[in-house]
């Protein structure tokens, strides 16, 4: 998995029926260069000037592939090298999500994750499942979020039988709510730490804020923040889903490093806690994963400002950095098995959809 900040591949081995998850195995992280970054945003860049209008910028998609086969191959590698266990069965790829466009006004969404399937397939050695996203972004859902199938085994696995929600603290944030009869709700709530990363870079400061001091040091802008809530998406019903750039850095414009980064951070946990103000029941607890739960001053924000008791993915026994690639393995075996990988209450698909190309 390959996230939209653009920081590392994640590879995890599990065990799993697609239906539950039996075992964890072990997990790599193969973190890009500063050059394989900037050749992965440069596609990123032309994907976004591009916008599905006229020819693909295949120069740009063509190199951003050749690093994507080379870094997914070198996590691949460092994954199998440690492990004394049977050959996988299926390995899950996502690609790299290029653009994202969720359905608008009665038209369909477009979504893009670049690789290459065919070279990743003969480097792996093993069956390839990826293109996860269009079948449900063709049937008029969102086409994300998909990793919500996932949440809901490993919810099922800790036994709670309270409401709960997973949220996902990437670039962009997501959240799976599973209400105490069983009922699962899912959606984008909004940026996490992709504008903040941005804030950081264009100051110089480095890819993002690390341990959150830069925000730490800053003063909340909370009329701000009220401004940024104004907008409308906020109200939508989920499901609902996002473009990395459809919050950006540029909120914070004329604010210092520290109050924009403070600003950025708090507005990030005050989407989160808006959405689950929103939930049917306040669920009892939101188990946090993804990069943000390293972030202490976000999640400070976020326990200040969500209604419910906050834990970090490793309160639970949850490996909190490998959660989406986990999940990608998931889906690749419920592809393999056919089964559904989105349902109308997590992408708003009309039905429950399988989804994901095969390669054998
Ligand atoms: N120690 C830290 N302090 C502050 N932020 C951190 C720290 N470690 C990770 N992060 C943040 O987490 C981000 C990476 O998170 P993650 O890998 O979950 O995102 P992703 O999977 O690429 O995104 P998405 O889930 O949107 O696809 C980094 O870009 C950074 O902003
Ligand atoms: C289009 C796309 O790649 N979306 C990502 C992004 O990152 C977080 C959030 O926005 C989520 O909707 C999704 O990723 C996770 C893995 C998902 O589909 O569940």
């Amino acid at each position: 998995m390959s996230g939209t900040s653009i920081d590392a591949v994640d590879a995890a081995l599990i065990l799993t029926d697609g239906e539950r998850v039996l075992d964890f195995g072990p997990a790599a992280e193969r973190k890009y260069t500063p050059e394989e970054r900037a050749v992965l945003k440069a596609a990123v860049d032309a994907a976004r000037k591009w916008a599905w209008t006229g020819p693909q910028p295949e120069a740009a998609f063509r190199k951003a592939n050749a690093v994507l086969t080379k870094t997914h191959s070198d996590a691949w590698q460092q994954l199998i090298n440690g492990w004394n266990g049977p050959v996988p069965a299926i390995a899950g790829v996502h690609g790299q999500t290029v653009l994202h466009k969720p359905p608008a006004n009665g038209a369909r969404g477009n979504t893009l994750q670049i690789l290459d399937a065919d070279s990743l397939h003969s480097e792996f050695g093993v069956s390839l499942a990826y293109d996860f996203r269009s079948a449900d972004v063709e049937a008029g859902g969102q086409g994300a979020p998909l990793a919500p199938a996932f949440h809901a085994a490993l919810l099922q696995n800790l036994g709670d039988t309270r409401s709960n929600a997973v949220l996902n603290l990437g670039g962009v944030a997501n959240v799976t709510y599973r209400s105490a009869d069983g009922n699962l709700v899912a959606f984008d709530t909004g940026p996490a730490n992709g504008p903040i990363d941005e804030w950081m870079e264009q100051h110089g400061a480095g890819t993002h804020d690390e341990d959150g001091k830069t925000a730490a040091a800053g003063r909340v802008d909370d009329m701000s923040i009220d401004l940024w809530m104004d907008k409308p998406w906020f109200d939508l019903p989920g499901p609902k889903s996002l473009d990395r750039f459809d919050f950006d850095a540029t909120l914070a414009r004329g604010m210092s490093l520290e109050d924009g980064a403070a600003t950025l951070t708090a507005f990030s946990a005050e989407t989160v806690a808006h959405a689950v103000r929103n939930f049917t029941e306040r669920p009892d607890q939101i188990i946090v994963c993804g990069g943000g739960r390293r972030n202490p001053q976000l999640m400070r924000e976020l326990r200040q400002r969500v209604p419910c008791g906050v834990k970090s993915a490793e309160d639970v026994g949850w490996l909190g950095d490998s959660i989406e690639a986990q999940a990608f393995a998931f889906l690749a075996v419920r592809t393999l098995r056919g089964l559904p990988i989105s349902w109308p209450g997590t992408t708003s698909a009309p039905a429950p959809m399988a989804g994901g190309r095969l390669i054998d």
